[in-house]
């Protein structure tokens, strides 16, 4: 176990910084390029352990993959290139891989075993496995398939319309890759907008995608032609920054080409609304992306709600929105975020718990939490519980406590953001 121990420093944070590539987008470059026909290269992959989880059990699948920091190159054989693996195939710490490689799997005609780490032996499977065995696939794993380790011996499988309970894109996206190799059209719906990075890339790699309004449909039988795919900046990993930026005194932060995806660029709004000095410049697409340069400074904020459609559009910054809440004026009330207790830890309890420790004066709800500001935040031992985003969300907290922040299990950082503590260290110089 590694332990950090982060301290307020006396400058604020400033300077220019590329935040690493998108991990959304790594992940499918990777995926879509190991089942497209042809040599596919990625430039800004993410070079963190969840999308090196994906490389190595694509290698196992047969797949020849070269990988050398940011570059990558794929030598797609089709999707008659997967192979029976030998091995077990190790998702680590990766929902992603679990569940978009599930949705590749299903229609493969052999068998395949998948495990992860602690953490993905509690996330629910179900939502995945059980529309995949409506198709047609042989799925089985622990508690009937709801949890890793998981089974699959993938065959003929038919298009469903599914109408997904969630808005959620590893299960849009899981469905949809199984279209691909079905028979007919499959379909799905959902109840908000989830990221669209699977239906950009795939019609990027050929393939017909329609999409009206929340419901996406592909048609079986398509092939996918190897491409040159551009990773944008990671929206998700610039967030700790902007927050950083908004509550550090002294500050002022410029980050590069970060995505500007309109599914994932809720922390931008709630950043606007709470009132923050922020620029957003120099608007460009990067590989069918939306890419833009922010510059944010030290700001005087106030509390807002989040909630609904919003959510997935920033499900994954909500550990650091909750830092950023305790430091503006009045009350910050997220609602309709119960997606937040599947995660890598449920994130509800976690943050909650963790930013207490630290003298914040939060709240947990069934759908949310409610933080009342702003609050002098104070030194204390906190853990990331093996969850990155809680263990970089505790290191910004960490930048403005009187007293120093220790976390365990900083380890866990490297899973989304390898650079991430010498990202702080070059803006404190
Ligand atoms: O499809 C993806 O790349 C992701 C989708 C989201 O999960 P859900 O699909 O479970 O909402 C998100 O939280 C995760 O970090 C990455
Ligand atoms: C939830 C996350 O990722 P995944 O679902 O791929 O484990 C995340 O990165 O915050």
């Amino acid at each position: 176990m590694t332990v950090v121990t982060v301290n307020k420093k006396e400058v604020g944070l400033n300077g220019t910084i590329r935040v690493p590539g998108d991990k959304s987008i790594s992940h499918r470059a990777v995926m879509f390029g190991a089942i497209a026909e042809g040599t596919t290269t990625v430039e800004g992959f993410l070079a963190g352990e969840d999308c090196l989880s994906t490389i190595d059990c694509f290698r196992k699948l047969g797949v020849r993959i070269e990988q050398n920091g940011e570059n990558v190159t794929i030598e797609g054989k089709g999707w008659d290139g997967l192979k029976e693996p030998s091995e077990i195939l190790d998702v680590g710490n990766s929902g992603t891989t679990t569940r978009l490689m599930l949705g590749i799997l299903a229609t493969r005609p052999f068998h395949s075993v998948l495990i992860g780490d602690d953490s993905i032996a509690k996330r629910p499977m179900a939502r995945v496995t059980t529309p995949l065995r409506e198709m047609g696939s042989h799925i089985d794993g622990r508690e009937n398939g709801q949890f890793t380790p998981l089974s699959v011996r993938g065959g003929q499988t038919k298009g469903i319309a599914y109408e997904s309970k969630v808005a959620s894109a590893q299960v849009k996206s899981a469905i949809l890759l199984a279209g691909l190799q079905s028979e007919g059209v499959t379909s799905v719906s959902e109840p908000a907008l989830s990221r669209d990075h699977t239906e950009r890339m795939l019609e990027a790699y050929g393939v017909e995608v329609k999409r009206e309004g929340l419901k996406v449909s592909v048609e079986g039988g398509q092939v996918l032609k190897a491409q040159h795919i551009t990773v944008p900046g990671d929206v998700s990993s610039a967030a700790f920054f902007l927050v950083a930026a908004a509550i550090v005194p002294g500050s002022k932060v410029t980050l590069q080409g970060v995505g500007m995806n309109p599914t994932r660029s809720g922390i931008v709004d709630v950043l606007l609304e709470m009132g923050a000095t922020m620029n957003v410049m120099n608007e460009r697409l990067a590989g069918g992306e939306p890419i833009a340069d922010i510059t944010i400074e030290t700001s005087s904020l106030k509390g807002i709600e989040i909630s609904g459609d919003l959510i997935p559009r920033l499900i994954d910054e909500i550990p650091v929105i909750a830092v950023l809440a305790t430091q503006a004026e009045g009350k910050t009330v997220i609602r309709d975020a119960e997606e937040l207790k599947v995660k890598e830890t449920n994130r509800i309890d976690t943050v909650v718990s963790e930013l207490k420790k630290l003298g914040a004066s939060i709240k947990a709800t069934d759908d949310g939490m409610i933080i009342e500001g702003k609050t002098s935040l104070h030194g204390a031992s906190v853990s990331s519980y093996g969850d990155h985003r809680i263990g970089m969300a505790m290191a910004i907290a960490g930048l403005i406590t009187e007293g120093s922040v220790e976390i365990e299990r900083s380890e866990a950082i490297a899973v989304s953001y390898p650079n991430f503590f010498e990202h702080i260290e070059e803006l404190q110089k």
